[in-house]
């Protein structure tokens, strides 16, 4: 068989090739030699299977994908707290190289304008880092998400340097707000060698399916930074990612991502994939043209919007009824799939539902394969409730997917492998069922 995923990828590069609409980033002068006609486009899976079509192992610079990561970086070495009394989270709604800040803190409003950007490449890594040193952790922090090791583009570099006049306009400032506390050119220097870092669609797509992992590559299954972390990240992608295109992005493609200026374009989707594309042409705001009408493409095929509701998801209640019968009747409740607030919810529902009569009640965890949290609870809370009114309750969970399964305070329940066990608990008796 032919594989499906690249051929699908090969025939959405062919319908966007046409558009040759936008300019290359003019003010960076090694960009603006790149070859236009570059395309490619990668999907890296959370499992680790990576599938591309067009230019995937071309490389290029990182340039502004680089911010979400370095944030990363930053939030898991110092913690919370310091970075965000120094860049915000709020969408600015503006371009990327807009020279504001907060009127009341001088914080820059978020960390994916470069205001935000330069200040959070001041955090990475350990305080009073040298300058170099700094660079190094970046490096090897963009390195981990991508799952091998990365180098600059000396050239992309220094071309970037010489007309660094507004990123040091940016920095000054900064730093006359205290928000940068040493030399604002040794910073904007270490953050422009961070956008210069050279990456491939392939590496792109597999740092966003690291953020897509809670954190963890798919490549080398190291735990990049903590998945607190990465959940932060993701949110202020999906709000600020795109900048002044941030509103239209969240509502037609819907998909955390960051684009940069030499024309790759990320979105990570959580718990399911990392995109990346790569075209050098850009629009008004920054971002790659033929990248947003691929990501417009792959959102609606595949049906990845975020907010998208999913298909009613199949009723966690499978069946209530009742096996055996007088002193001896068992109330069975059948589960089934994933179990959140929704759906414990209807399990509470049900259990109201049960008469005093029938003294003994299974929750039937057999066909459910995940229990959030506050799932856990609602049905230990469940199983606590019925022991008090009198119950006794079993939980029948051949494969342990309730963890700790204590209900406590008064409450208590009989682990059993099987409905049975529960049916005839003199049977139980003698298989030993575990009691929790
Ligand atoms: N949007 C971008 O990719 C901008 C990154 C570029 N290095 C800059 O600071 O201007």
């Amino acid at each position: 068989m032919r594989p499906i995923i690249p051929d699908y990828l090969a025939e959405v590069l062919r319908d966007v090739e046409r558009d040759t609409s936008g300019e290359r980033a003019g003010y960076i002068p090694e960009l603006a030699t790149a070859d236009p006609e570059r395309l490619g486009a990668a999907f890296a899976m959370t499992g680790g299977e990576v599938y591309g079509a067009g230019d995937v192992d071309t490389e290029f610079t990182i340039q502004s994908i680089s911010k979400p990561f370095v944030y990363a970086l930053a939030l898991s070495d110092h913690g919370f707290d310091p970075v965000l009394a120094r860049v915000g989270v709020e969408p600015s709604g503006e371009a990327f190289n807009e020279i504001s800040l907060e009127s009341d803190t001088g914080r820059p409003r978020n960390p994916m304008i470069n205001a935000g950007a330069i200040t959070v490449h001041s955090l990475a890594g350990a305080d009073g880092l040298s300058p170099t040193a700094r660079v190094e952790r970046v490096l090897e922090g963009l390195s981990a998400f991508a799952g091998r090791p990365l180098r600059v583009d000396e050239a992309v570099c220094a071309s970037e340097m010489e007309h660094a006049h507004r990123n040091l306009a940016i920095a000054h400032m900064l730093r006359s707000h205290n928000i940068l506390t040493e030399d604002p050119r040794a910073v904007v220097d270490g953050y422009i060698r961070q956008c210069s870092v050279l990456v491939t669609v392939r590496d792109l797509a597999m740092m966003a399916a690291t953020l897509a992992n809670r954190g963890r590559s798919p490549l080398s299954g190291r735990q990049v930074v903590p998945e607190l972390v990465v959940r932060h990240v993701l949110s202020v992608m999906f709000s600020c990612g795109m900048y002044d295109a941030a509103g239209d992005w969240a509502t037609q493609v819907g998909i955390p991502a960051k684009s940069g200026v030499a024309g790759g374009l990320i979105g990570a989707l959580p718990g399911q994939i990392g995109i990346a594309t790569f075209s050098p042409r850009l629009d008004v705001h920054g971002n790659s043209v033929r990248g947003v009408s691929l990501f417009e493409r792959f959102s609606s095929d595949m049906g990845l919007h975020l907010m998208e509701i999913p298909a009613a998801a199949r009723a966690v209640v499978r069946s209530n009824h009742a096996v055996g019968s007088g002193t001896n009747m068992l109330r069975v409740l059948q589960l089934q799939g994933g179990v959140g607030f929704a759906g414990a919810e209807r399990v509470v529902q049900e259990a109201m539902t049960i008469a005093p009569a029938e003294v003994r009640v299974a929750l039937d965890l057999t066909r459910v394969n995940s229990i959030d949290d506050v799932a856990r609870r609602m049905l230990l809370e469940i199983a606590r409730r019925l022991t008090l009114d009198g119950h006794t309750v079993y939980l029948v969970d051949p494969e342990s997917v309730m963890p700790d399964p204590d209900p406590g305070d008064g409450g208590r329940v009989t682990i059993v492998d099987h409905v049975d066990d529960a049916a005839h608990p003199h049977a139980t008796a003698k298989k030993g069922g575990r009691s929790g």
